[in-house]
Formats: structure tokens, C-alpha cells, sequence
């Protein structure tokens, strides 16, 4: 087995001299390379503000995150700027692709950043958007393009820079049934075919009868832990 996450203790609290909120107390969690798991919660219980602090968007107030054994809570912000850079690819709700910029130049742009060269970026470019059914739309811009689309693109730009994990959060919550559909698709098969690790934070039952774990937050703790028995061990078990 290959660890990529591993936190311990984290915490983090709002308000702490006024009216504390402890929106992630004290929360361990361990994912190995290749798991679809899916966190849920009630709203506020504290899934986003976890993920930021595994994705390095924000710092805990106590604990420490290790990704791929590296303590991303020691590196200052701009080494964890060009960790995340590395090693995260984020996905949000409500995409964020830069609208003036073409599908595939949002893919780019990552790239570039990383100071990969032009061959490399072609041929990284040509496979992700090949992954994501969209070869036809690589000039179009994000405003031409359906939600489901735009996410797609999203999903393929977080997977751009080659990271160790993609934190996903909430991405089908803007989507019709068909495009969450398709795009779970393509998340399920990245992670069969490619062992791509994916976490995603989420209300939608879609994405939870996808994964393979789900972890439950409430109250900022982590209530229940549970492995998901595939639907073919699940009919493999009723044969028997
Ligand atoms: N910047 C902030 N300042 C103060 N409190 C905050 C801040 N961000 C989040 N909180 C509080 O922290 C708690 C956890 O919020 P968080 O957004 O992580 O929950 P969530 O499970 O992702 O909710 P949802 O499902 O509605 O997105 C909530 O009580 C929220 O009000």
C-alpha cells in the first residue's frame, strides 16, 4: 500500500477569541493511493474547510498533514504554493475556469506554470481531453461550453499536472443527472485505469453510491468510516 494522505489530529477553529466555531476537531485521516472516497456531512459540519486544509489552501490551527510523507503544515506560503502546484489537483463546485482563456489554454496554463515544454504539453493535452470526451472543444471558450463540459475541463486541468491526489468538492452539485453521470464516469475510470486518487466532498447520493468509502463528518469529527462493498462483490456474494 502507498500512503498520500496521512493527517493527524488537525484542527481548525473560527472565532477563537469570541464565540469559537470548531469546524475540524481533532480529525485523523489516512487515504492510500488509488481510493474513490466520498466525505459527507450535514451542511457546516465541516467537509470544505477539511479539504482546504489537505489541499493547502488553508492552515490548521493544530495537527499535521503529511502528503506523500512530505508535512505540508511546515512549508511557508509560497513552498506550498509550488507543492500544490505538484502535487494537488483541486476541483470546485462552480469550476473556476478563467473564462477568457479556451478550454484547452486552461489546461495549458498549468503546464506552463510548471515550465513543462511545448511537446510534453501537447501530448499531455491531447491524451487529457481525449480522457474526457472533449477533443472537438479545445478552442472553445468556457462560456461556449455546457456545466457539464466546463467540468469536465476542470477535472482534466486538476489532472494536468500529473498530481498525487484530486480533492473534488462538491462537483456534480451544479450538474444535471446526465453530466454528473458522465462525469463520475470519467472520474471512475481515470481512477480504475490510472490508480488516480480522488476525494470528494459531497451531499449528492450519486457520488456516494459511487465511491468506495465514505467518511461522515459531523460536528467537525469523523463519525463513521465505512468501506463500500462493490456491487460486484455484492453479487458475487449473493451467488454464493
Ligand atoms: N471563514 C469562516 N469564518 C467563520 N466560520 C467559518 C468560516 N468558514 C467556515 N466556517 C464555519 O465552520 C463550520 C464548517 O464549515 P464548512 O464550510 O467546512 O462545512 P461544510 O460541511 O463544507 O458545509 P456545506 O456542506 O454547507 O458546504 C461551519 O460552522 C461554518 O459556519
Amino acid at each position: 500500500m502507498n500512503t498520500v494522505i496521512d493527517a493527524h489530529n488537525i484542527s481548525k477553529v473560527y472565532n477563537p477569541e469570541t464565540i469559537p466555531v470548531y469546524a475540524v476537531n481533532n480529525v485523523h485521516l489516512h487515504l492510500e493511493r488509488g481510493e474513490f472516497t466520498a466525505l459527507v456531512g450535514p451542511s457546516g459540519s465541516g467537509k470544505t474547510t477539511l479539504l482546504n486544509m489537505i489541499g493547502g489552501l488553508d492552515k490548521p490551527d493544530g495537527g499535521n498533514i503529511f502528503i506523500n510523507g512530505n508535512d505540508i503544515t511546515k512549508l511557508s506560503a509560497n513552498e506550498l504554493i509550488d507543492f500544490r502546484l505538484k502535487n494537488i489537483g483541486f476541483v470546485f463546485q462552480s469550476f473556476n475556469l478563467i473564462p477568457v482563456l479556451t478550454a484547452k489554454e486552461n489546461v495549458e496554463f498549468i503546464m506552463q506554470l510548471q515550465k513543462i515544454k511545448q511537446s510534453e504539453r501537447d501530448e499531455r493535452i491531447k491524451q487529457l481531453f481525449q480522457q474526457i470526451g472533449l477533443e472537438d472543444k479545445l478552442n472553445e471558450r468556457p462560456s461556449k461550453l455546457s456545466g457539464g463540459q466546463q467540468q469536465r475541463v476542470a477535472v482534466a486541468r486538476a489532472l494536468a499536472s500529473k498530481p498525487q491526489f484530486v480533492l473534488a468538492d462538491e462537483p456534480t452539485a451544479n450538474l444535471d443527472t446526465k453530466s454528473a453521470s458522465n462525469l463520475l464516469d470519467i472520474m471512475a475510470k481515470l481512477n480504475k485505469e490510472e490508480n488516480i486518487t480522488f476525494l470528494f466532498s459531497t451531499h449528492d447520493q450519486r457520488v456516494i453510491d459511487r465511491a468506495r468509502r465514505v467518511i461522515t463528518l459531523v460536528d467537525g469529527r469523523i463519525v463513521k468510516d465505512t468501506a463500500v462493498v462493490s456491487t460486484e462483490h455484492k453479487e458475487a456474494a449473493t451467488i454464493r
